[in-house]
């Protein structure tokens, strides 16, 4: 798996003190510039990820640019990763004309019919796409490792069965042997882990919707036409769905639970395409974490969240 070679690249550097979130964040980038586009972490991606901070910095100020400095920078380090990702984008194309072909998300846009009108995707299109990809995969999936390895840490039980888990799977491995697809579906506490981890933590707490016809529900009427905000999180704290809500307990996923009730990832025909290899990076993440290092927290800090909440 490639996600594997990734992590381990990453923890390998690891000595003393790290910042979590900080690790969190670079692998993330790493990780999803080569599922979208085969690069391998060099000095290249990781300017490209100062810059790309600055993006998201813009997400959480005063949407304008007269009133707001980081809003102005946002728009130009935009401009600035577009250009970049521009680069590579005119690269592959010569590239696959000269029938050279990559497994990635963008050979699959260079596939890829878009709207079925047979002419394709353009590059500014496709620039485009790939942005939204790397922002919706970059603070979602980080803070979702940060959180996790932090529940873990106050949960010594969840942690040692974690552990075991990992454990069982490495002994079958010699150290330069990666982990494979099926390692990776052979890991159930893991996932009981994460959905724990996204069910607690919520970070996109909720969806947008509109309403295609008049929706009766409880006693109202939602008009048909109106832009409605599903509280992921109000259904996943509910004590009536999830006994004890609050707490972080992995274990209830060991017993089927209503699907309905669960949804860190959306519904219907826009649910997040990035769902599994959110998964995956958390899985490797947390295989490498506990195999390789024995840690404690040594941080008193509250953790504050950048984000509004909803509820
Ligand atoms: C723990 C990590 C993640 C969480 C919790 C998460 C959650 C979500 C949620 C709740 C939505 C809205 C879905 C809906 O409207 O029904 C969404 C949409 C989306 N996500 Fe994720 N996501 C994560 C990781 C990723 C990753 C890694 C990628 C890709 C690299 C990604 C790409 C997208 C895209 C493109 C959309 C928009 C889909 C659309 O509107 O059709 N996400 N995500």
């Amino acid at each position: 798996m490639k996600e594997d070679r990734l992590v381990r690249l990453n923890l390998d550097t690891w000595t003393g003190r790290i910042l979590l979130m900080e690790e969190a964040k670079k692998i993330t980038f790493e990780l999803t510039l080569k599922q979208l586009l085969s690069i391998d972490p060099s000095e290249w991606t990781e300017n490209l990820r100062k810059i790309y901070m600055r993006v998201i910095e813009g997400f959480f100020c005063i949407p304008n640019p007269i009133l707001s400095i980081t809003y102005r920078r946002a728009i130009q380090a935009r401009k600035r990763v577009a250009e970049a990702l521009s680069l590579v984008v005119r690269e592959r194309r010569m590239e696959r004309e000269r029938g050279i072909t990559k497994n990635d998300m963008l050979a699959a846009l260079f596939e890829s019919d878009g709207d079925g009108s047979g002419i394709g995707f353009s590059d500014d299109e496709i620039v485009d796409f790939l942005v939204s990809l790397l922002v919706a995969g970059y603070d979602t999936t980080s803070t979702t490792i940060t959180l996790a390895v932090k529940f873990l840490t106050d949960t010594p039980l969840a942690l040692a069965q974690l552990k075991q888990e990992h454990d069982e799977i490495w002994a079958k491995k010699t150290a330069s042997v990666s982990l494979e697809w099926e390692d990776y579906k052979s890991m159930p506490f893991t996932q009981c882990v994460i959905n724990e981890t996204l069910r607690v933590s919520n970070i996109i707490s909720g969806v947008f919707r509109r309403t295609m016809t008049d929706v009766d529900i409880k006693g109202y009427t939602i008009p048909k036409g109106s832009k409605v905000f599903t509280s992921l999180r109000a259904v996943h704290l509910d004590q009536e769905n999830f006994k004890d809500a609050r707490v972080f307990n992995p274990w209830r996923w060991q017993k089927p639970l209503d699907s309905s009730n669960f949804m860190p990832f959306g519904g219907g025909p826009r649910r997040c395409p990035g769902h599994e290899l959110a998964r995956v990076a958390l899985s490797v993440f947390l295989h490498h974490l506990v195999t390789r290092f024995r840690y404690s927290n040594i941080s008193t800090l509250c953790i504050h969240f950048r984000y509004p909440s909803y509820i």
